[in-house]
């Protein structure tokens, strides 16, 4: 196991990487005349900070195009780690160093101050000395040094190279640089371990927050725990931030208009799902600057607290909704507007885009009976070569809807009643032809799972089949999958694992490998429904049987000459990329499958979009896939096609953005609109309906008989005789669940839907 990044560790990781960069004028507040936050940097400006703070190692992935501010700062310390190859220190360390320009920024936002950080560098004072060697050669604080602090709390840092000069020239240069070197704040905690240093202290007391921080313990000693306190945006090196003592006297902070799109799955699915009974919930601390932070207040200070303009619980009942309850709830309206937004913009076509090497299309998959029933509705438009993505959300005090239409240009899109012939014809019968005058293609399918990528691949290999053999006698096929770290044959029933390796030409080669020779349509369509049937495949909370592997199927044409290179068709089905939020029900190895299924997906986005750049080589050796594929990667005559598939379900709604948002990576382009309309629900809509408090047992049943669809009904009979609409309004969420014999997801949406049916009739949920 690897040990978890050291504090220490990242304090000296940020030290070298500061020091290697240089400090960008661009970003350096003491250089430039005002500060720009993190969030608004442009893409440029963002390139900028990660190569220089990356220029001392090679080991780091270039970063993608169109990564500007808003999107580094939403990454988090794992995804640093992927783009540091796994060195978790420098992963932290630059997730620590934005934050630390958010800091500066904050600073001069609040005070006007352009902060230098040699302003803040420690004076040497009269009683600097050293500390007993048991801190390991730290340099001792002094009195002086807790004086100049800034104010705000933000953190020393040696970084300037007036600051660290005269930083060393007053305190022994450090063997290792440490947390308390580079903040003063905990330099202040360790003082209170010698008496001297506690007279100091006292001469120079230091801000409140300090005193908090250090009855933790008297030096220093609390663990890391970095990534939990990177996932918490913590400040300097993982310790909470303290108030602000300058935020005291502020005036409110201008909030700005919040949306359930605010609010992340992960947060919603823990918000709506009640914690169990033996477990303590230590109460949060509001932040109020997402909804997310708000917290449920006890009823004294309900009756107590302010209630100015407000209704009573109405911070309390944000939590209960889930973005999925809310498009169910108002489907009709949005249903409706999607309808009446399509027809006012219809016949409007975009321009084509521009010709690229990777070859982009998106098919739709139609919405089922199933989905229909319950109550999911249609969000995808395809037109041409657009698909519009039509985002249903609700503002912040959930009665406020609003629609964000977006569109993505592709070079061509199918929508759901398209068939498996159209669809060959235009994506991918130019490949097989390619293939058949002696170059390489490869087709990928992209997607999420149960967006029907192996329902395409399928109708793909039927046709090209039939293609292949109208001017080929004999072909060979190979077919493997990869599921994680694993290789295995779909040709061959054992268990038997394949191995890789690169010959000497670096080409790479797979070991074992089964090779089926095939001499008409039929046979290779029988052989490939076989491969396919090996799949490993497992039960999803989308997809009841999953791919959990990148099949690869391989039909290579028969070299007319020994010198000819072989000609090859490559199809690669990838395993269907799902979100974390989707896999809470699944068990470790789910969730590490998942992981590396979507880490593969990855590797094969940044191949493409070095391939697509023409500029270097794609950095194929990332994961088995891209090994495998190398040839198609490195060779500028492979004709490249990526199909992507979407669930037109409202429910899918994030994950359908998230795969034509990696499409636009794949082609290199941007989603081309976003247009916003906010919905006016019509008057006689709005149904004023009885309190469930006021509902008689009769009441109850039915609406356990209705609700969700009506996917309760079999349990109504479960309810005890006397149940009313008072007695339903105190039943926990797990009560609810036990009604439904255990069905955990039923029960919590049972309870959200009471809650909703309460707020509909005006009450407090
Ligand atoms: N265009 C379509 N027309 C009709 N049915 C479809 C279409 N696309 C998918 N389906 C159906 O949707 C279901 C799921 O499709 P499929 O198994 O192909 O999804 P997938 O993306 O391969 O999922 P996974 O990645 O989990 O394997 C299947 O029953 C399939 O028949």
């Amino acid at each position: 196991m690897p040990h978890p990044p050291r504090r220490d560790d990242i304090a000296q990781e940020l030290q070298m990487l500061q020091d290697a960069a240089d400090l960008t004028p661009a970003l350096l507040p003491g250089a430039v005349s005002s500060v720009l936050h993190p969030q608004k940097w442009t893409e440029e400006q963002v390139r900028e900070w990660w190569d220089k703070r990356t220029k001392r190692t090679k080991e780091v992935e270039p970063l993608s195009k169109g990564t500007d501010g808003r999107n580094i700062m939403r990454w988090n310390v794992s995804r640093f780690e992927q783009m540091c190859k796994g060195d978790s220190n420098l992963a932290a360390a630059l997730y620590q160093d934005l934050r630390n320009e958010v800091q500066r920024f904050e600073h001069y936002r609040k005070t006007g101050v352009v902060l230098k950080v040699a302003s803040i560098a420690p004076k040497p004072g009269p009683c600097q000395k050293r500390r007993p060697s048991a801190t390991r050669s730290k340099p001792a604080p002094t009195a002086c040094q807790t004086q100049p602090l800034p104010k705000n709390g933000l953190q020393f840092n040696p970084a300037t190279r007036g600051a660290r000069q005269s930083f060393l020239e007053t305190n022994p240069k450090p063997k290792f640089l440490t947390t308390s070197n580079l903040n003063p704040d905990k330099a202040v905690q360790k003082i209170g371990g010698g008496s001297q240093e506690r007279k100091a202290a006292k001469v120079a007391p230091a801000p409140k927050a300090q005193h908090r921080s250090s009855s933790n313990g008297a030096s220093g000693r609390q663990k890391p725990a970095l990534r939990q306190a990177a996932s918490k945006d913590v400040g300097f090196l993982g310790e909470a931030p303290k108030r602000d003592p300058l935020k005291f006297n502020d005036p409110p902070e201008r909030r700005r208009s919040l949306v359930m799109e605010d609010i992340s799955d992960a947060t919603l699915h823990q918000l709506s799902t009640a914690p169990r009974v033996s477990e303590k919930v230590e109460p949060e601390k509001p932040k109020a600057m997402d909804d997310t932070a708000i917290i449920r207040r006890t009823k004294s200070a309900r009756l107590a607290g302010d209630t100015k303009g407000k209704e009573p619980e109405e911070d309390a009942t944000r939590q209960m909704f889930d973005k999925r309850e809310l498009r169910k709830r108002h489907k009709d309206t949005y249903a409706q507007h999607i309808k009446s937004w399509c027809e006012r913009r219809s016949g409007e076509e975009s321009s084509a885009p521009e010709p690229c090497r990777v070859r982009v299309y998106v098919r739709k998959r139609p919405l089922f009976p199933h989905e229909e029933e319950a109550d999911e509705f249609d969000v995808a438009t395809v037109t041409g070569r657009t698909v519009i993505m039509h985002n249903c959300l609700t503002k912040a005090d959930l009665r406020s809807l609003f629609v964000s239409h977006m569109g993505f240009q592709f070079t061509h899109a199918f929508h759901e009643s398209v068939s498996d012939d159209e669809v060959y014809q235009r994506c991918a019968s130019a490949a097989v032809q390619h293939v058949l005058s002696g170059n390489i293609a490869a087709l990928f399918m992209f997607g999420q799972t149960g967006s029907g990528k192996t329902h395409t691949m399928t109708g793909l290999l039927q046709r090209a089949s039939a293609h292949i053999f109208q001017q080929e006698s004999k072909v060979t096929l190979t077919a493997f999958e990869i599921a994680g770290k694993v290789m295995r044959d779909l040709l061959d029933t054992s268990p038997k694992e394949l191995k890789i390796r690169e010959d000497k030409s670096g080409k790479t080669q797979i070991l074992g490998l089964q090779t089926h020779d095939v001499s008409n349509a039929a046979d290779l369509l029988r052989i490939l429904r076989d491969a396919q049937a090996h799949r490993a495949t497992r039960a999803t909370q989308v997809n009841e049987t999953s791919s959990r592997s990148h099949a690869v199927f391989r039909i290579s044409r028969d070299a007319k000459d020994s010198k000819d290179s072989v000609a090859t068709l490559t199809l690669v089905d990838c395993a269907g990329s799902e979100r974390r939020e989707d896999t809470t029900q699944h068990d470790a190895r789910s969730r590490r499958d998942a992981a590396e299924i979507n880490s593969t997906i990855f590797a094969l986005k940044e191949c493409f979009r070095v391939m697509r750049s023409s500029k270097g080589q794609p950095p194929y050796r990332e994961s088995l896939l891209t090994r495998v594929l190398s040839d198609s990667f490195a060779s500028d005559q492979a004709m490249v096609v990526a199909i992507g598939t979407v669930s037109p379900s409202a429910k899918d709604t994030e994950h359908s953005i998230g795969t034509l948002r990696a499409l636009q990576q794949l082609q290199g382009t941007q989603m081309s609109f976003e247009e916003r309309t906010d919905l006016v629900k019509p008057k006689q809509e709005v149904e004023v309906q009885a309190h469930p408090k006021t509902w008689s047992e009769t009441e109850v049943r039915q609406w356990f008989q209705e609700a969700c669809g009506g996917k309760a009904k079999a349990f109504a009979a479960n309810i005890s005789k006397g149940t009313d609409g008072k007695n339903l309004l105190r039943w926990p969420n797990q009560r609810f669940t036990q009604q439904c014999e255990g069905d955990e997801d039923l029960g919590n949406r049972l309870y959200q839907e009471l809650r909703l049916r309460m707020r509909a009739a005006g009450g407090p949920a």
